[in-house]
């Protein structure tokens, strides 16, 4: 029965309006990559095909030659990119190009600058496909029936990418998709067979089905290239991850990495590398070279696509690799797997969790050999990925000496936010008789850099860690120690300096101790309630007093972590150590018991150590009036 069909027009969600704006500004002057691709979503329907069809071989309709055929109308001045893959129906059409289904959407365009040059970066990280055949057509036309669907099931999408789209039903005998470009008048220059073959080499060499155009031939009297007819296969049409690693030229690699990853940048680095053993398995893996916009987002799609003998089985097959490296883009093709094999196979096979384990060694490996040649990399991926690294330590225990070894550091050597210090470096620096490796860790940067409790390391030259991403109360809680060195907060515990003290300072603190014996009991006294203890510090060069946790308590920069996050941890008291060389301890130790406002004093010292490790006083309004108070005598 054909159909007589009618036509709906519908609006395209606000973020596609958006993107359509944003891209055929920004993106002009790369025009090319709309062939890429259109070509890179042909190709994924037929992998989808092809899978769908082991459980269903009819999916094939007797057509089971799955590829891609590009034909030129110069006359209608169109390009169509056909593929005989799975197909959309109209539901499928509605939802996958007329909305964008990515979670984050609108958060990321809620962070588009309106500055060309930067949008033009931000929406590379976006991913732009089916979209950017607006940048070269004003009009696009799709046509596709799903594989295994009834002739009449046909749909044809037409948009002027402007605000809306139509949709309506139609006859479509073949199965697939064919998306036609109505070029802009000045990009006609398209219509030419040589220029897309060659923009096909450049972008879809790896695309490991053929690829189809007219044959062409130099017409001598027409003084032009002519069809001849034939048909021929203009890209090379073989997985290239199986191909050897030396018959892959760098530009192939990146081309491929492009059409895996969904990018629009280069790659940092890759490794590609033939397992043979006890599992028999391909892997091309890759370090992208800017994080995408939904790195944060834990179940954001993982980026290696399984294969099992070069059949594609599927994508974001996330037990290839362990949450800390959803960073990787790439593909593993297996040997032995059974076709049909599914995720919750997956999940529990041995056999996955070796291979797993080997992808996570050999990205491992490769982040180890960019760290050791080529600084200059390692710091843009640091940059980019060092926080998910940061997670493996304590998700990947097996690794973990591993990755301590590549994790950065800010610290007090230089005092700047950038992270560039190796725990190895900070080793080689360690001073004479120091055995700890020491941090602080704060809500800020600044917080961390100028934190009280650096006093003492400051001034004997003792390097700190200066920690502030969030993820480094993790780390911490995770890394007890590397090289055989311990790592310690500086603002916990009884802060025990070892050799790194000598007799007199020694002998000065226990005569600083004794002596402030009473003060240390009047504040006790004041402060109660608010404290577990009040001892003489040996941290404090300058300030009069600071907080500090109890060795085995979570630190204070921590617990407002936890309780930031809504968790319910159990209030912990903090210590109090005081400076008694400060002029404010002096002048309080004078101060008598009744009618000297030495309990303000106590409250204010006490809330003034809380502020300074970033912390919030509890009742700011009695801080005021007691600041007041002092202030009036
Ligand atoms: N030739 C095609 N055959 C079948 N479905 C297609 C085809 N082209 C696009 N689609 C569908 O439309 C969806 C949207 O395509 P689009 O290129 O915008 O995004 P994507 O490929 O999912 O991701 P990215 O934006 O990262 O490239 C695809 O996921 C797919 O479901």
């Amino acid at each position: 029965m054909t159909n007589q069909t009618q036509t709906e027009t519908k609006a395209f969600q606000a973020e596609v309006k958006q993107l359509l704006q944003l891209m055929i500004h920004s993106l002009y002057s790369n025009k090319e990559i709309f062939l890429r691709e259109l070509v890179s979503n042909a190709s994924d329907a037929c992998d989808k095909l092809r899978y769908e069809a082991l459980a269903n071989p009819s999916l094939f309709e007797n057509d089971p030659e799955l590829g891609l055929r590009i034909l030129l109308d110069a006359e209608a001045k169109t390009i169509t990119i056909a593929d005989n893959g799975i197909g959309m129906t109209k539901e499928e059409a509605i939802a996958h190009l007329g909305t964008i289904a990515k979670s984050g959407t609108k958060e990321f365009f809620s962070a588009l600058t309106g500055d060309a040059q930067k949008d033009a970066n931000l929406i590379g990280q976006f991913g732009v496909g089916f979209y950017s055949s607006f940048i070269v057509a004003d009009k696009v036309t799709v046509r596709s029936r799903k594989a295994g669907a009834p002739a009449n099931e046909g749909v044809e999408w037409v948009s002027a990418g402007e605000g809306e789209y139509t949709v309506a039903d139609i006859d479509h005998p073949g199965r697939g998709t064919e998306v036609t470009l109505h070029l802009r008048a000045e990009q006609e220059d398209l219509l030419n067979g040589w220029k897309l073959r060659e923009i096909l080499r450049k972008y879809s060499d790896h695309i490991a089905l053929p690829i189809r155009m007219a044959q062409e031939k130099w017409d001598e009297d027409a003084k032009a290239m002519k069809p001849t007819g034939e048909e021929e296969t203009v890209n090379q049409a073989s997985a290239l991850w199986a191909r050897p690693k030396s018959d892959v030229t760098e530009e192939e690699y990146k081309a491929f990495y492009q059409h895996v990853a969904h990018d629009y940048q280069e790659p940092l680095t890759w490794v590609h590398a033939k397992v043979e053993g006890r599992q028999e398995y391909t892997q091309l893996l890759y370090v992208p070279s800017q994080a995408p916009f939904d790195l944060w987002d834990r179940n954001a799609r993982h980026g290696i696509k399984l294969y099992v003998k070069r059949v594609f089985i599927m994508d974001d097959a996330e037990q290839l690799m362990p949450t800390y490296m959803r960073f990787v883009r790439g593909v593993v093709d297996v040997a032995d797997l059974p076709l049909n094999v599914s995720r919750e196979i997956l999940q529990e096979s041995k056999d996955i969790e070796q291979i797993r384990s080997g992808c996570t060694k050999r990205v491992l490996g490769l982040l180890e050999e960019l760290a050791e040649n080529n600084v200059e990399k390692y710091t843009t991926f640091w940059n980019q990925f060092g926080q998910l690294l940061k997670e493996g330590v304590g998700e990947d225990q097996a690794n973990q000496a591993r990755i301590a070894k590549l994790l950065r550091f800010a610290t007090t050597n230089t005092d700047s936010p950038e992270q560039n210090v190796s725990l190895t470096e900070y080793v080689s620096r360690m001073k004479p008789g120091q055995d700890k490796i020491y941090y602080v860790t704060a809500e800020t940067f600044q917080g961390a850099k100028n934190s009280p409790h650096l006093e003492i390391f400051r001034k004997k030259g003792i390097e700190v860690l200066l920690l502030s991403d969030r993820v480094d109360e993790w780390v911490v809680s995770h890394l007890r120690d590397f090289d055989g060195k311990s790592l310690q907060s500086v603002a916990k515990g009884g802060l025990d300096l070892g050799e790194l003290e000598d007799a007199s300072e020694k002998q000065a603190r226990a005569e600083a101790e004794s002596s402030a014996k009473d003060l240390v009991e009047r504040l006790q006294k004041a402060l109660g309630e608010k404290l577990k203890e009040v001892r003489v510090t040996h941290r404090l060069t300058d300030s009069p007093a600071c907080l500090v946790a109890d060795e085995h308590d979570p630190g204070a920069n921590l617990q407002r972590m936890l309780k930031m996050m809504g968790q319910n941890a159990p209030e912990i008291k903090p210590i109090l150590e005081i400076n008694p060389q400060h002029p404010m301890l002096k002048k309080m130790e004078l101060l008598p018991n009744e009618g000297g406002h030495f309990d303000d004093y106590a409250s204010v010292l006490f809330d003034e150590a809380l502020l300074a490790e970033g912390g919030q006083i509890e009742d700011p309004a009695g801080f005021v009036r007691k600041i007041n108070r002092l202030m009036l005598g």
